[in-house]
């Protein structure tokens, strides 16, 4: 049990909990949003046969050496396949984009580059190169080569790559499931009114929309009351749904705050709880069994924190993934000075731009102002106590 950790030990508990998913096979279509979990060898050569680039007239280059005009004897349109003629000499075949050469075809010019005299056309010889305007079969990928890496995400431009190669269920990992339990009896939902004490529920759209942008659903969102039975019973029928759950509020040491105690009567070990951070110092990071638990302070502000500090890499890296938006040597820029002490870390919501990163007002973990303008968290490292202006610090993407 490890209790008030720096950051960089959380990160590591974090990280060793990874594990990948199953396989799965699916769709093209439904594959969207998943990373694969084999590569992918081409089925084809693409293009798979010889054809033109534009609509025009095909022709063997060498004739141009002999004729100043050449007859225009066939036609081949997109999706047939003509070879069964022979192309005699100083004969062009009228040819459109994306319909197969014939034999003996080596160049194809495009027609606004030619003038059409009844069957014959002409066309300045100095203007074309052998070899022109024709896609040779395979020139995009050749049958067997890898086109696809394991853990590549896949998106449209994917789903269309693959399509090309009539490629239809692809292998990717399946998705975490994960549930959301959200805690505190001042919680009323947006669209209903507000009474004096309560204020609405943001954390659990935070997180909804968060994990949309990962291409992540919640199998649930239930709110939870502010007792330990109800605490309780919501995190063991919580687990039975899911690989990870995330909770919000109830992890301080009020009087109200059941989600501790509620995880240790489930049987959870608790892998760490607090960090040395502001925001989002006490978070709870657990483990049943397989199954992964995120406690997470209710502040608004510390819930979008520790999600792009530890929630979100661990989902990610669930994929295979070690990208996790961090870039180094950001200058900070304007006026800001901020003196801290040591032995913690602070994540600044901050502002970056070419290179520059101003850090906002407005840190407290109740607002939520700053967050919306933000673009990145700036790390404030555990034994710093000041960063200045033009000082380089890394910064978190989010
Ligand atoms: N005596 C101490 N008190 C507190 C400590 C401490 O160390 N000793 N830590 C503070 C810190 S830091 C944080 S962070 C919070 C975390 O408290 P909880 O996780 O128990 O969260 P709650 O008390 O339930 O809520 C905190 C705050 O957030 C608001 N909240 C909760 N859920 C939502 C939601 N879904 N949407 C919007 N806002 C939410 C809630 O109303 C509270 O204002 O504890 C400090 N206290
Ligand atoms: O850690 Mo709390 O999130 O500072 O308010």
């Amino acid at each position: 049990m490890k209790y008030f950790i720096p950051v960089s030990d959380a990160k590591t508990i974090i990280e060793t909990q990874i594990y990948r998913t199953e396989k799965i096979t699916v769709s093209l279509l439904e594959a969207q949003g998943f990373y694969t979990s084999e590569p992918i060898l081409a089925t084809l050569d693409v293009p798979s046969f010889d054809n033109s680039a534009m609509d025009g007239y095909g022709f063997r280059f060498e004739d141009l050496a002999d004729f100043s005009e050449l007859k225009v004897k066939h036609i081949i349109p997109a999706g047939v396949s003509k070879n069964s003629f022979e192309l005699a000499r100083g004969e062009a075949v009228r040819i459109f984009t994306g319909a197969k050469i014939p034999e003996g075809v080596d160049t194809v010019i495009m027609q606004e580059k030619t003038i059409r005299i009844e069957d014959q056309i002409q066309f300045n010889c100095n203007e074309i190169l052998k070899g022109e305007n024709i896609r040779l079969k395979g020139s995009q990928t050749q049958v067997g080569t890898k086109i696809i890496d394991e853990n590549t995400f896949v998106n449209h431009a994917v789903i269309g790559f693959l399509a090309g190669f009539g490629i239809d269920r692809i292998d990717v990992y399946r998705k975490l499931k994960i549930g959301l339990l959200y805690t505190g009896d001042e919680l009323v939902e947006i669209g209903k009114p507000l009474l004096d004490g309560e204020i609405y529920n943001s954390n659990t759209y935070t997180l909804q929309s968060a994990l949309a942008e990962i291409n992540h659903q919640l199998s649930f969102i239930n709110h939870v009351e502010d007792t330990e039975e109800a605490t309780f019973s919501a995190i063991k029928n919580g687990f039975e749904m899911v690989d990870v759950l995330l909770i919000t509020g109830g992890i301080s040491v009020g009087d109200y705050d059941y989600v501790k105690p509620a995880l240790e009567k489930s049987g959870v070990s608790e892998l760490f709880y607090k960090i040395k951070q502001k925001p989002g110092k006490p978070l709870y990071f657990g483990k049943l069994n397989k199954k992964i638990v995120f406690a997470l302070p209710g502040n608004p502000a510390s819930v979008f924190s520790c999600y792009h500090q530890y929630v979100k890499p661990f989902l990610l890296g669930c994929f295979g993934r070690k990208d996790f938006n961090e870039e180094q040597d950001f200058a900070i820029s304007e006026s800001f000075a901020k003196k801290k002490s040591k032995d913690q870390t602070q994540f600044l919501k901050a502002f970056y731009s070419k290179g520059r990163v101003q850090i906002l007002n407005a840190q407290e973990s109740y607002k939520m102002d700053s967050v919306a303008q933000t673009n990145c968290l700036v790390e404030f490292p555990e034994n710093a106590t000041e960063i200045n202006i033009g000082e380089k610090v890394t910064i978190w993407k989010v």
